[in-house]
């Protein structure tokens, strides 16, 4: 489970200071899948940065699973954010000339896990984001959009992160294939039991997400829903 703090982040620019984030509070249930909409400036990167470890609070917390981030010193950090977080972005992020199969191991390798594992592991996840199994070998550079980002959203499972932070997953994709696309998460963050919270400028796939946030500067606030998606 997230729980999200009173988080403020604050920059100066010249003699302003702006917040961007701006006392923001909410929890996520594990194992649910989660929106945040917003206007382009309204914060939704730098919660996302925060909520990654890729950036500190100016005050505030988030607990993970009962673990504080404002406790733990750097080292921890990153072992936090290399361990517990998976990243899924607009632009995918993969290493175009390594093939499918070999960018979903990478994280694993980092994290130590033996070759013959690390291989398995990696095949399954891409059977479960319905990878063709054809593809498992190409390089990535030679794979269509949607398909790129079924092997970013494989490799930021691989190491069973706790909490999966997708920027604009369907930014780059048509819509059909950006349904597709949320579709997959809304059934894996079941199927592994993984919170996963995804910032989309569109609000009709935000609709198709449990819960949906809208940030509006800097704060947050929760949009109504009837029904329940599972
Ligand atoms: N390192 C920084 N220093 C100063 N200001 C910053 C910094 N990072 C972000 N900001 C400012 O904070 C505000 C929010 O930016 P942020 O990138 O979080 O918005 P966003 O909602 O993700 O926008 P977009 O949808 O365009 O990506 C913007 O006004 C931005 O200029």
């Amino acid at each position: 489970m997230i729980v999200v703090k009173d988080l403020v982040r604050q920059f100066k620019s010249g003699d302003r200071t702006i917040k961007p984030v701006n006392g923001v509070s909410f929890e996520l249930e594990k194992g649910s899948l989660a929106s945040i909409v917003g206007k382009s400036g309204s914060g939704k990167s730098t919660l996302l940065s925060l909520l990654g470890a890729l950036d500190k609070p100016t005050s505030g917390d988030v607990v993970v699973d009962g673990v504080s981030l404002a406790g733990l010193p750097d080292g921890k950090l990153t072992e936090y954010r290399r361990r517990d977080i998976g990243f899924v972005f607009q632009q995918f992020n993969l290493i175009p000339n390594l093939s499918a199969v070999d960018n979903v191991m990478l994280p694993m390798e980092f994290a130590g896990v033996r070759k013959a594992a690390r291989l398995q592991r990696a095949k399954e996840l891409l059977e479960q984001v319905q990878l063709d199994p054809e593809k498992h070998s190409r390089r990535t550079n030679r794979l269509s959009g949607g398909e790129q980002q079924r092997v970013a959203i494989a490799r930021a499972l691989a190491n069973e992160p706790k909490l999966i932070l997708a920027d604009e997953p369907t930014g780059n994709l048509d819509e059909q294939t950006g349904e597709h696309i949320i579709e997959l998460l809304s059934s894996l963050s079941r199927d592994h039991n993984t919170t996963i919270l995804v910032v989309t400028h569109d609000r009709s796939l935000a609709q198709k997400t449990e819960r949906c946030f809208r940030l509006q500067q800097g704060r947050l606030t929760e949009e109504v829903r009837t029904g329940s998606r599972r």
